[in-house]
């Protein structure tokens, strides 16, 4: 078995597209780490530089502590499942997965313990056309594993699957990339599958690495803005904040409403240093609550509407929140000079002109309104209401869930309350 270990790793294609960027990883021996992101992230180009199908720009590639770039793919004994594997239509499953052994001694015994990890023991004489989609896919698997790689690696291996056996076999997949106990990387850019299946994830942006944790580091300890937007269903609200000092505490403006932080919050001091911040709240971090929580961390808002889903209740509350724009969350770098530009010379029409001219670093004295302080909530210029600003809440059903219209005070966990600066770093 082997450790893999991508060094500073780059890849740019000769059109000069970056799929790679200086990309530092490490998959311990055994372990099973998902690589996540959105389209176009460089997964894939990953899979693909460990593979030795496509050559790094800069850095290395390391099986244990051997630097394998100049090994030809043959050599690297690495197994390679994509979303649309290809089997032999006129040869059985055993035939099917035996193929890569060829006539090796012992082929059958080895093709029989393949299938029995994955369940197809019943199956092998049958041809593909007489599996199911699910089956078809274990085969691959199957015929990947066959050869004991040192390295596995899956490309979206479930993505052609409808959403239910999606779940059902992905709890398999894992569990025999586990039990064979091959180094594996999983490519997906589903955050449920990803979850569900990985010892740890790492989170891909723009060629660019994220965060790499475990499930629970990566969706409770977000490390940017980008991390906690993409993690989790429903999504992280994400608002637009300001902060000031009130008697050695600290205030989080949300424009109609303000958090208050208790005076031996850790981050205080870290968080002086900002003007603005987004606040980023999970849905299960928060509760509904009568009456208003004693230490003033909580909200109130309007429900607008619920939707339920049998064992607990999607609330939405208008609750005067700036949502940040998802253009924002993707964001690196906040560019104040962008800002200025997009100002200067809008769109039209431009509904968000006043908001972003609010965002832009103040000089004047700030002074607090009967409505709160900066930024404040500014309707749509066409009067439409978009529920882009509601603040979602997960609701268990079992009381009973709130009806359209009528208010709710909600608790917010203020160790669950995630901060960012305006280039998307958390403020810990
Ligand atoms: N051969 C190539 N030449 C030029 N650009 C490429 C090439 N292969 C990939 N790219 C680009 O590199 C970037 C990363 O692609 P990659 O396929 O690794 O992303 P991905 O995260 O796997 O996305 P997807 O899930 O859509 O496959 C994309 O912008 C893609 O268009």
């Amino acid at each position: 078995m082997t450790a893999v270990r991508l060094d500073h790793l780059g890849k740019v294609f000769d059109d000069g597209t970056v799929a790679v960027d200086d990309l530092s990883l490490e998959v311990a021996d055994g372990e099973l780490m998902v690589l996540l992101g959105p389209s176009g992230c460089g997964k894939s180009t990953v899979l693909r530089l460990v593979a030795g199908l496509e050559t790094p720009t800069t850095g290395h590639v390391r099986f244990g502590d051997r630097i394998v770039d100049a090994l030809h793919t043959r050599d690297r004994n690495v197994a390679m499942v994509f979303q649309h594997y290809a089997l032999y239509p006129h040869l059985t499953v055993a035939q099917n997965i035996g193929f890569p052994l060829r006539s090796a001694p012992g082929v059958a015994e080895l093709v029989a313990s393949a299938a029995a990890r994955l369940g197809l023991s019943d199956v092998l004489d049958r041809r593909p056309a007489q599996l199911s989609g699910g089956e078809r896919q274990l085969v691959a698997m199957a015929r990947a594993l066959v050869r004991q790689p040192r390295v596995f690696l899956l490309d979206e291996p479930l993505a052609h699957l409808d959403a239910g056996l999606r779940a059902e076999l992905r709890g398999e997949v894992a569990a025999t990339a586990r039990r064979v106990g091959v180094t594996t990387l999983y490519v997906t850019h589903d955050q449920v599958e990803a979850l569900a299946v990985a010892d740890r994830v790492a989170v891909l942006r723009d060629g660019v690495l994220q965060q790499v944790g475990t499930p629970g580091e990566v969706y409770d300890d977000p490390a940017t803005v980008f991390v906690a937007a993409f993690l989790g269903a429903p999504r992280a609200n994400l608002f637009e904040g300001a902060i000031y000092p009130v008697d050695g505490r600290v205030a989080v403006d949300l424009g109609s409403q303000v958090l208050m932080l208790s005076a031996g919050d850790a981050r205080t001091a870290a968080l002086l240093r900002h003007e603005r911040v987004t606040v980023g709240l999970r849905p299960d971090a928060l509760r509904a609550t009568a009456p208003a929580p004693a230490d003033g961390a909580s909200l109130r808002g309007r429900v607008r509407h619920v939707e339920n889903h049998g064992f607990e209740g999607i609330v939405h509350l208008d609750a005067g929140g700036l949502p940040t724009p998802p253009a924002h969350t993707m964001i690196e770098t906040a560019d104040p000079a962008h800002l200025a530009g997009l100002l200067a010379d809008p769109p039209e029409p431009e509904p968000r002109r006043g908001v972003i001219g609010r965002l832009l670093p103040r000089t004047e004295p700030r002074v607090h309104s009967g409505y709160g302080f900066y930024p404040a909530y500014e309707p749509p210029a066409d009067g439409r209401d978009t529920g882009d600003g509601d603040l979602v809440l997960r609701f268990p059903a079992a009381g009973g869930l709130p009806r359209p219209g009528e208010t709710l005070t909600v608790a917010v966990d203020p160790d669950r309350l995630l901060l960012f600066d305006s280039a998307g770093a958390r403020i810990r």
